[in-house]
Order: C-alpha cells, then structure tokens, then sequence
C-alpha cells in the first residue's frame, strides 16, 4: 500500500489522482491534501478520503471550513501549511499537481524529508530546475514525471541515456489556436483560447497550450528531469495528441510512448511505476479509428512564446525564473480580461530583455527574482 499526498486537489490533474486512487484502494491510500479555495470540491474529497491533514491557500478559507471538519483532521494554510502537507511523515509519495511556482517550496521540503515526487507542477521545474535536481540527487530521491510527454520520455528511456539518447522529441499539439495566423490572434476570446483541442486542463495550462509557452516550459522541464542538453531537446508539431513524445537513439531507431490523450495514465504509472495497473474506463487507442497522424516543423516566428522558452533555458541562471513568473502574471491578468491575447508574449519578452541575469542563483535569488519580476510585469499593465 503506497500512502500518497496530494497537492492541488481540486484541480484537473488532483482531481484525476483521487480517480486513480478510488479505483485502486488496494494500492493506494490518501493521507494529506491541499487545495486552494474552492471550498465545496475540497470538502467533499475530505469527507470521503478522510486525510490526516489538509492545507488550504489562506486563513480566511481555513476559517470558513475549520467547523465543516471532523476533529481528527489538522487544518493548516498558506505556504507554510503546503510544506507542512509536502513533508508529512507518513506519507511515501508525494503528489505536486499545485500550479505556478508557489510549488517550489513544498517540494523542496519533501526532498529534504526523502519523499519521490510525482511531479506534475513543472513551473517549479522551470524556476529553480538545478537547485530541485540537484537536491534529489543529494537526497537519493527520485522525481517522476506526470506531464504527459515527460511520462512517455522516461517510459521511453532504456540503457545509457548519456551516451545512446540523439534527441528528446517532444509532441506540441500546438493548442487552441494552432491553424490561425498570428493577425487571426489579435482580438481572440479567452473562452476560445481555453477550449483547447485534445485535453480537459486547468485554465493556467490551457492558455499556454494556446501560446505554446506550455512546450517551452515542457523543454526546460526535460531538460531538468532527463538531464539533457538544450541542443538535444527538439518540438515537432502532431495535432492530433496520441504519439506524447518520442526518444531518439544514436543508431536512429525512435521509441515512441501512444494512447489516447487521458492523464491518468501518466498520473497512474508515476504512482505504480515499474509495474502496471488496469486504468478502469477510459478509451483504448485504436489506430484505425484516428486514421492518419499529422506533424509540422514549428514556426518559431509564430509561435514566438516557444523561441523565447528556449532562448531563456539556453541563457540559464535566473532568465527561466523570469519567463516562467512573468508569464504566470501575464496569463492570470488575460484570463481576467485586462490584456489581449497577444499581450502575454510582449509583457514576457519586455521583462526577459531587462533583466540581467544572475548564473547560477541560490533559492533566496530565485524567490526574489520570482517576485521583483512579477511585480514588474503588474506595472507594465498599469
Ligand atoms: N491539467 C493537466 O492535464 C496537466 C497539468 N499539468 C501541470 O499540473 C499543474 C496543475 O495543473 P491543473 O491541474 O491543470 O491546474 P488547476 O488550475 O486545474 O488546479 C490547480 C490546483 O492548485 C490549487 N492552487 C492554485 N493556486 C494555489 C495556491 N496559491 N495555493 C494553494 N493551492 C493552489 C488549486 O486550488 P483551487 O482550485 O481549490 O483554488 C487547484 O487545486 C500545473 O503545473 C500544470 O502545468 C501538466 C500536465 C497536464
Ligand atoms: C496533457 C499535457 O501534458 C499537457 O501539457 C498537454 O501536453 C498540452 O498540450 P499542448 O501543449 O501540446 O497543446
Ligand atoms: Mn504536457
């Protein structure tokens, strides 16, 4: 029986990890949870996993539930309540499916408690990648990749990956805007950038999907977990999200990872991993009934999020904190309506142009340059 914590439980990755474990009691148990303030899910998952401890994001939510709650449940919030969940003693995985980099701390607390991680929270990955490796490293923890390409690349990796791994390939659905031209995204809804075509995501995400920011970050996130050089990490564009990535070996064979686009498969095998579980419901993939599979070079002139990911990951030091917590601002304030679509890429690029970047930055420049860029970016928008 694996014991499991859970950050972000409310959300479409959380909520898809609590399916994996109903449906698997005999391997898996639910000790802890956080979520941030959607109060009705998050009760509801209390009542019926019965965790020891539940974070919640402030004060004033814990206050609003701390009499909804059975007595043996501890009630803490914040970041501090998150590092708290992060670390419990019991528990033998870690789960990390909160979003943005507020992710960041938990995760290095449960390292330095000895936790794996299941790691779906990749903005911490892209914020401070070589100080949480090297940290798993130190600690003789292993993190394993939830996001779905990152899944089919460790799925996909065999022997000495140093010296036989050419080329990480990473599949980009290329979101929900991929047949239109950059004029035809000036004056996009945000309801039409969150319908995006193959997955069911939270809204964070499916907005970088729409700017492809998600595959950059996706490349600075492989280029943390595979340990793999920037000049052997390659996106190619397949609509149709089935192949979820593929590795290719110095004697040009190519190993690919397949099914129809689902997160729990991913969620499941980060958690059951090496061995396989049945995934109850869910579609099988019949290849005959996709027909044909499609792929494209990207355009990197419109897809302009994307060359700046991989501008920034090649730069290093501090200038991924940068992409990744301006373009946490700039997504949050499209989704509120106070920029236009293609504004993201400009409040990203302005705030990547004026920093200077730092080499090889300790946590406390990590977090204040997460800081000082975000409050930047808010006075670029007033
Ligand atoms: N969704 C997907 O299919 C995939 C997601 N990912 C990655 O997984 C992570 C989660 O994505 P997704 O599930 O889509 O996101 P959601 O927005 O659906 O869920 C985010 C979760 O984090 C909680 N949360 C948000 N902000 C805070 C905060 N400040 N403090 C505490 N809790 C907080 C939310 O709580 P509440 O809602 O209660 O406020 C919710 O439980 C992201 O990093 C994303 O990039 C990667 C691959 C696929
Ligand atoms: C499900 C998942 O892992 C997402 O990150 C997904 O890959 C988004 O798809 P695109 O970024 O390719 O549109
Ligand atoms: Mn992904």
């Amino acid at each position: 029986m694996k014991k499991i914590s859970l950050l972000g439980s409310t959300g479409s990755i959380g909520k898809q990890t609590l399916d994996v474990i109903r449906s698997h009691k005999d391997d898996f148990q639910l000790i802890a949870l956080s979520f941030g303030r959607n109060i009705e899910e998050g009760l509801k998952q209390i009542l019926e996993f019965h965790p020891s401890i539940v974070c919640v994001e402030s004060k004033d939510i814990a206050n609003k539930i701390v009499n909804e709650l059975p007595s043996h449940i501890k009630l803490v919030d914040g970041e501090e309540g998150l590092m708290e969940v992060a670390s419990i003693a019991e528990a033998d995985i870690l789960v990390n499916a909160v979003m943005g980099s507020v992710g960041l701390k938990p995760t290095l607390a449960a390292i330095e408690c000895g936790k794996d991680i299941a790691i779906a929270n990749k903005e911490t990955l892209v914020t401070a990648g070589h100080i949480v490796t090297e940290m798993a490293t130190k600690h003789g923890i292993e993190l394993v990749p939830i996001d779905s390409e990152h899944s089919a690349i460790y799925q996909c990796l065999e022997g000495d990956v140093e010296k036989e791994v050419s080329r990480l390939i990473l599949t980009a659905s290329g979101g929900s805007f991929r047949d239109r031209t950059r004029e035809e995204l000036v004056d996009v809804t945000v309801s039409a950038a969150l319908k995006h075509p193959n997955w069911q995501m939270g809204a964070k995400i499916t907005i970088d999907s729409a700017t492809m920011m998600n595959k950059g970050l996706e490349v600075i996130e492989a280029r943390w977990l595979f340990n793999m050089p920037y000049e052997k990490i390659d996106v190619i564009l397949h609509k149709e999200s089935i192949i979820h990535s593929m590795v290719e070996y110095i004697d040009g064979s190519v190993l690919a990872h397949l099914g129809t686009p689902d997160m729990r498969v991913p969620i499941q095998y980060a958690l059951s991993k090496p061995k396989r579980l049945d995934l109850t419901g869910g579609k099988r993939l019949n290849l005959w009934e996709v027909g044909s599979l499609h792929f494209q070079k990207p355009d990197y002139s419109r897809f302009r999020c994307l060359y700046l990911a991989f501008e920034a990951g090649k730069a290093g030091g501090t200038a991924p904190t940068v992409l990744n917590a301006a373009n946490e601002v700039a997504v949050a304030a499209f989704l509120n309506g106070k920029i236009k679509f293609l504004e993201i890429e400009e409040l990203v690029e302005r705030a990547l142009q004026e920093h200077i970047i730092t080499s090889v930055p300790e946590l406390d420049e990590i977090l204040a340059v997460d800081e000082e860029t975000r409050n930047k970016v808010i006075s670029y928008m007033s």
